[in-house]
């Protein structure tokens, strides 16, 4: 699917500001993509696509992870987890995304999970790190995804973790997985 084709379906799925995130998102991971050797026109899809159910009401996002056999795990923890894998479904099913690469890189781009592809990481940081994000320790990780991006990945998700944590709030454990599998693969 064009670029162009792909954002006209979603725009009407956002509010201006999301839209204008997920510019900033397609930007970033073109970018990403293009440096450290990822497919620049799936990284571009999975962008365009990533918060494609960020606004579904919760009833629908919960029938849908009840209906479709999803990780039950997922309803124990934060609502906001389940546009990522309601996204990557309702993108095949409503906009006809067959790409098992792309769907998975929607599928994950807020959790992570443990063996992400080259794919998925882009996708995750480009969400973190695109010029429209603002908060503490993003300058950091975008420098860093200048030199190395697994480094600027987990310093991403140890981010992520922290600040769940020092709300006292649950942390879904693919982030943990994620992590680790990273942590150990890279030998750091
Ligand atoms: N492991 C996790 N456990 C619980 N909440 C998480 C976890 N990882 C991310 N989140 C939360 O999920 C929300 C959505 O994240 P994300 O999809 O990355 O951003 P966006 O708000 O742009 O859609 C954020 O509020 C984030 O704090
Ligand atoms: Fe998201």
């Amino acid at each position: 699917m064009e670029r162009e084709q792909a954002l006209q379906i979603v725009k009407p799925q956002l509010t201006e500001h999301r839209y204008q995130h997920t510019l900033g998102v397609m930007e970033t991971a073109i970018k990403l993509a293009g440096k450290y050797g990822a497919d620049i026109k799936k990284a571009e899809l999975a962008a365009i696509f990533h918060d494609y159910a960020k606004f579904r009401p919760k009833d629908e996002m919960r029938q849908i992870i009840e209906e479709q056999k999803m990780p039950a795990i997922l309803l124990e923890f934060n609502s906001e987890l389940w546009h990522a894998p309601v996204g990557a479904y309702l993108a095949e099913k409503e906009a006809g995304i067959d790409d098992k690469e792309v769907l998975d890189a929607i599928r994950y781009h807020t959790s992570g999970r443990i063996g992400m592809s080259l794919l998925d990481k882009v996708i995750y940081l480009a969400d973190y790190i695109e010029p429209g994000r603002h908060f503490p320790g993003v300058d950091e990780v975008r420098k860093m995804a200048e030199e190395d991006l697994d480094s600027a990945l987990v310093q991403a998700m140890k981010n992520t973790i922290q600040f769940l944590m020092k709300k006292n709030q649950p942390v879904f454990p693919d982030t943990f997985n994620a992590y680790n599998s990273i942590v150990q693969n890279s030998g750091g």
